[in-house]
């Protein structure tokens, strides 16, 4: 049996007329790294917001360590929040914050700690992604890996139990993503952290991930292990992993019936 962190069971939701999830149900493995892939506009950012309560589904539940999040109460969601760290693409660093101030931010918000406590803290947190020299430097100094790498350290500041990425390689060079994919990887596993993953990067999510799940359609179409997804002979699945326009996964948003009638 899987000790499962996320349980998302028969989960449908919609944007109006726009279904984005049809009854879907999937299972995040307590301890490792979870990548999330599918089709540009599939919905797996609106995944992970339904995953922190951000949205709410319109049928089905998701349990995070157990607890329906929806079903939570504000202090408790507060709480459980506070436990989750996120990497979201819009996630920027304060352009107006010294690095260090920057992944000091969350303790300060949520925390008691005194001033030393923190900056030891947050010492250890830029160690850690390799830019403790960096602290005293604002964003506008640092280059786009290194950027990406303070709001690690940042997400990873309250010592979470869940860290969800939101495309955390894109805009970076080859090298870049290689330093982010082992850092992401050290963190999961020094803190025995549950991570999530949401990427295009097919090559380097199948790199890091011990469990993959691939959407699509509204449909989880794939899950299981990278080897088994690498190995997979599922036509969706190969079209996905192979970057194929054409294929059983349609590259065409679909249009609503009734523009397809005012062009008739
Ligand atoms: N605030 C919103 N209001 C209405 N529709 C939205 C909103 N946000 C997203 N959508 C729609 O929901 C669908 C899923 O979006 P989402 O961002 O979750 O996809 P994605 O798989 O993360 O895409 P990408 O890989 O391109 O970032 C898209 O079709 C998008 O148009």
């Amino acid at each position: 049996m899987v000790d499962a962190y996320i349980n998302v069971q028969n989960l449908s939701f919609s944007r109006g007329e726009h279904v984005i999830y049809k009854d879907i149900s999937l299972t995040i493995p307590r301890g490792k790294i979870t990548a999330i892939m599918g089709p540009s506009g599939t919905g797996k950012t609106t995944l992970l917001r339904l995953i922190a309560a951000q949205l709410a589904p319109d049928q089905g539940s998701i349990l995070v360590d157990g607890q329906n999040v929806h079903a939570l109460s504000r202090s408790d969601l507060y709480k459980l929040r506070e436990k989750m760290g996120m990497l979201f693409q819009s996630g920027a660093l304060f352009s107006d914050m010294t690095v260090e101030e920057n992944v000091a931010f969350p303790m300060e918000e949520h925390t008691k700690l005194d001033r030393d406590e923190i900056h030891r803290i947050v010492s250890e947190k830029l160690h850690s992604v390799g830019l403790r020299g960096a602290a005293q430097l604002m964003p506008s100094e640092l280059s786009g890996g290194m950027a990406r790498r303070v709001a690690l350290a940042r997400a990873v500041a309250l010592d979470p139990d869940l860290v969800m990425y939101d495309e955390p390689f894109t805009g970076q060079d080859p090298i870049s993503k290689g330093v982010l994919v082992k850092l992401i990887r050290q963190l999961n596993d020094a803190a025995k952290i549950t991570s999530v993953l949401v990427s295009h990067d097919v090559e380097e999510s199948l790199s890091i991930a011990d469990h993959v799940c691939i959407l699509a359609g509204g449909r989880v179409i794939a899950e299981g292990s990278a080897e088994a997804i690498r190995a997979s002979e599922d036509p969706q699945v190969k079209q996905f992993l192979n970057g194929e326009p054409d294929g059983p996964v349609p590259f065409h948003y679909p249009e609503a019936e009734s523009s397809d009638k005012a062009a008739l």
